[in-house]
């Protein structure tokens, strides 16, 4: 694996009660990129991302083979709490702890995972990701306030915020501004295009235009399968696969 890889995927196949809904994925995504998956409803896009972080093992009706590999590591050789050390995610409805305060929602993995040694550390870790998360400005003066009372694109800032303070390697996130309004969502595309200095990110979308805008590297997955990945440019300019062609222009 080459040293610029932060993700290898390897063959990587899931199967859903018996129904294959990922067949032999292979994949690599560069480090301090940002790499899109895209793809039509239903054609396994977060059950990938959700493969990244071994969400799946809870499941026994899942069944996940192949490899992945984070920063060089297997990811079946680390134990879920170090995997959650290094891969953060962001889900598709911000999920904030709702009766928790701003201050703490962020501060939550930091001392569960005893990342930092003093109260002091502590603020400034939090205040570094709400800075990150483009955040902080609006809250600084707020931060006991509790989480339930930000809207809807503050509240996926937050959540950003909580996966980015422990500084993972990987940042995972699954359509993080579909319930979003469109300047939330240009907020958090910003945002997002900020953050690949720090992290590698891996982002989850059903709408090329996004992919478009953001990506530096595009995999289109279909039926559970990868029909092309490549640089964003020429995907979405010079695509090798007529599919490819079809979805970008929105015909399938
Ligand atoms: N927990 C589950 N139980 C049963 N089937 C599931 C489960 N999760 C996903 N699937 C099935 O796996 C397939 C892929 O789903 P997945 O959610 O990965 O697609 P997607 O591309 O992310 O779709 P969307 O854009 O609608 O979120 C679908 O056929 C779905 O029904």
């Amino acid at each position: 694996m080459s040293s610029e890889t932060m993700v290898k995927i390897e063959n990587l196949s899931v199967t859903i009660n018996g129904k294959t809904v990922l067949r032999n994925i292979n994949l690599e995504v560069p480090k301090n990129t940002i790499f899109a998956i895209m793809g039509p409803s239903g054609s396994g896009k977060s059950t990938l991302l959700r493969a990244i972080n071994k969400l799946w093992d809870l499941y026994p009706q899942v069944k996940v083979t192949g490899k992945i590999y984070v920063n060089g590591t297997d990811v079946n050789k680390m134990p879920p709490h170090e995997l959650r050390k290094i891969v953060g995610m962001v889900f598709q409805r911000p999920n904030p702890f709702p009766h928790m305060s701003i201050f703490d929602n962020v501060a939550i993995g930091l001392r569960l995972h005893k990342l930092v040694k003093s109260k002091e550390e502590l603020r400034e870790r939090v205040e570094w990701a709400l800075k990150k998360a483009y955040l902080w400005d609006e809250v600084k003066d707020d931060l006991k306030k509790k989480a339930h009372a930000l809207s809807g694109g503050q509240q996926q800032r937050l959540c950003i915020a909580r996966a980015i303070a422990l500084k993972p390697k990987v940042l995972l996130m699954d359509e993080p501004t579909s319930a979003l309004d469109v300047v939330s969502t240009k907020k958090i595309e910003e945002n997002i295009v900020e953050l690949k200095k720090d992290f590698t990110i891996i982002i989850v979308t059903h709408n090329p235009q996004q992919a478009a805008r953001i990506s530096d590297y595009v995999a289109f997955i279909y039926n559970g399968e990868l029909v092309e990945v490549g640089p964003t440019s020429e995907i979405f300019t010079r695509p090798k696969n007529p599919l490819t062609e079809k979805y970008v222009l929105g015909k399938v």
